[in-house]
C-alpha cells in the first residue's frame, strides 16, 4: 500500500538529509508505528506520503503508483485515499461536530444523501453518539480528537495516517483513541502512526519502525517503543 524505495530527502540548505536511504514496504491493512527521537525524520516520511514533500532521490509508491510522477491535478485524488489525524485536533471551531465530519466530505463533492447517512454512522463508530450538535470548545480533548478522527474516516480512506494523535491526552484517554484506531484498521484500513508515546507503543504490540537521524535502525514485527530481543 505503500512503498518507500531508497528515499531521500534533503530540504534545501539543510546539510544531512531528514531521511537517508530509507526502504519501507507497509502492506494493505497493516498497522505500523514510526518511532524514533525529535528531528529522526518521522513527520518527512508522513509528508512524503502526502505528497506534500518530493525526495531527493528514490521513489515513493502509493496504492501501486508512485505518486511524484503524478500530475499536479490528481494530487488531490491521493489525497483522498488518505485520512490525516494530528496532535492538535485541526478542528474548525464554529461548525459543529457533524458539520466538522461532514465538511470532509463536502469538499470532496460527497451528495447530500451520502452526508446524511455516513455522518451520523461515523459519528457511532468513533464513540460520538448524540454530539454531533455540539462545538468542539464543548467536548474534552479526548472526543476532539474522536471528532477528527471521524472526519479523516468519514470517506473511508484506504490509508489513515495520524501523527501524534495521542500527544495532548492523558493516557487513560489515549488508550481509548488506540482502541478506536484499532478498529479502524480492522476495517482494512492501513494505519501509520508516528509516535513518541511509548506506553501506547509496548501496549499494541504492532510493527515498529524506528528511525533515526533519518535512517531505519529498526523495523521489527510486534515490536516495543525500545528495542527489545
Ligand atoms: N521544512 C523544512 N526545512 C528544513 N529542514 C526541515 C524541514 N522540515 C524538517 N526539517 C529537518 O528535517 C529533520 C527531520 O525532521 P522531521 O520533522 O521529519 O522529524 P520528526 O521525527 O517528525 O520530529 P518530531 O518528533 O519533533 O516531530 C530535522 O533535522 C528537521 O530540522
Amino acid at each position: 500500500m505503500i512503498r518507500f524505495e531508497k528515499v531521500t530527502k534533503t530540504y534545501p540548505g539543510q546539510g544531512h538529509p531528514a531521511l537517508d536511504d530509507v526502504t519501507v514496504d507497509v502492506e494493505k491493512g497493516e498497522f505500523i508505528f514510526l518511532v524514533g527521537t525529535s528531528g529522526s525524520g518521522k513527520s518527512t516520511f508522513l509528508r512524503l506520503v502526502l505528497r506534500e514533500a518530493r525526495p531527493t532521490s528514490g521513489r515513493v509508491y502509493v496504492a501501486g503508483k508512485e505518486i511524484n510522477r503524478l500530475a499536479g491535478w490528481k494530487v488531490p485524488g491521493l489525497r483522498r485515499r488518505i485520512g490525516t489525524v494530528f496532535q492538535d485536533f485541526r478542528l474548525l471551531p464554529n461548525k459543529t461536530v457533524s458539520e466538522n465530519v461532514a465538511f470532509a466530505l463536502q469538499v470532496i463533492g460527497g451528495s447530500r444523501s451520502q452526508i446524511a447517512e455516513l455522518v451520523p454512522e461515523t459519528l457511532e463508530l468513533v464513540g460520538l453518539d448524540g454530539k454531533g450538535d455540539r462545538f468542539p470548545d464543548e467536548l474534552s480533548g479526548g472526543e476532539q480528537q474522536r471528532v477528527a478522527i471521524a472526519r479523516a474516516f468519514v470517506n473511508r480512506p484506504q490509508i489513515l495516517i495520524a501523527d501524534e494523535p495521542t500527544g495532548n491526552l492523558d493516557p487513560g484517554t489515549s488508550v481509548g483513541i488506540m482502541k478506536l484506531l484499532d478498529r479502524i484498521n480492522r476495517t482494512g484500513t492501513t494505519v501509520v502512526m508516528a509516535t513518541h508515546d511509548a506506553g501506547i507503543v509496548d501496549q499494541m504490540r504492532k510493527r515498529v519502525v524506528e528511525l533515526e537521524g533519518g535512517v531505519v535502525v529498526r523495523d521489527q514485527a510486534q515490536g516495543a517503543y525500545g528495542f527489545q530481543s
